[in-house]
């Protein structure tokens, strides 16, 4: 029997959890996050989206039948036009208006991830990609039911609420699914070398997401 996504998970427990329960996920959970540390989160998260975006133009690039190119396409589409335009309404709505972001200085958290992503596309296979792409799509997919189902998750009157709900909405959660099943059929067919290489670049890309939520945290300390 081959691998599956979950064996990656596995391989990576620790950096797994902490990414999901984050003291940043926790607090935003919680509605203790402070809106200064959420706003640093927002700014930056527009322009990691873009380079995501990109990341999936590359993932269709590298395909090499329909039926690659069309799932890459479809989580192009998920970015573009659900998540970038909930976002830039969700930004909106806290004050950030889209041409001020437009100028916004990266972030070194934001390089370092985004590039990483990147680079590995350009340098390994479509899997490579896949898989350095998978604590983003799947990730934020199990986040929204981490906290939703926590028990310090505060539910009615929190300035959080809607974000939860971006992460939460079916047609997020079916893209994660789709990716999940992707990356099952993929990794049934690697070697275990191959599937150690594959786990470096999973365990590297989780913890690029932790330091993602820490730079939020870090913007109000
Ligand atoms: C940093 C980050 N990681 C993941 C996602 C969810 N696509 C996001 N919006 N931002």
């Amino acid at each position: 029997m081959g691998y599956c996504l979950t064996d990656l998970i596995n391989a990576c427990q620790n950096d797994w959890r902490a990414y999901i329960e984050h003291d940043f996920v926790r607090q935003l959970g919680a509605a203790t996050l402070s809106e200064e540390s959420f706003r640093h989160y927002l700014k930056q998260d527009y322009l990691f989206l873009i380079h995501f975006a990109r990341a999936w133009g590359l993932a269709v690039y590298k395909s090499r039948d329909m039926t690659e190119l069309r799932h890459s396409l479809d989580s192009l589409k998920t970015i573009v036009d659900t998540e970038m335009g909930l976002h830039i309404g969700y930004c909106r709505e806290w004050g950030i208006d889209e041409e001020s972001l437009h100028d916004l200085p990266e972030a070194h958290e934001t390089l370092a991830y985004t590039r990483f992503v990147l680079d590995c596309g350009h340098r390994g296979e479509l899997l490579d990609l896949h898989v350095a792409l998978a604590p983003c799509l799947i990730g934020y997919a199990e986040v929204a039911d981490w906290i939703t189902s926590h028990p310090q998750t505060v539910t009615s009157d929190t300035p959080y609420q809607a974000w939860i709900d971006m992460y939460r909405d079916e047609n997020y959660q079916q893209a994660a699914r789709r990716e999940r099943r992707w990356l099952d059929a993929r990794l049934a067919e690697v070697s275990p070398r191959r599937f150690e290489q594959l786990i470096t670049t999973f365990r590297d890309a989780t913890r690029l997401e932790s330091a993602f939520w820490q730079m939020g945290l870090d913007a109000a300390s």
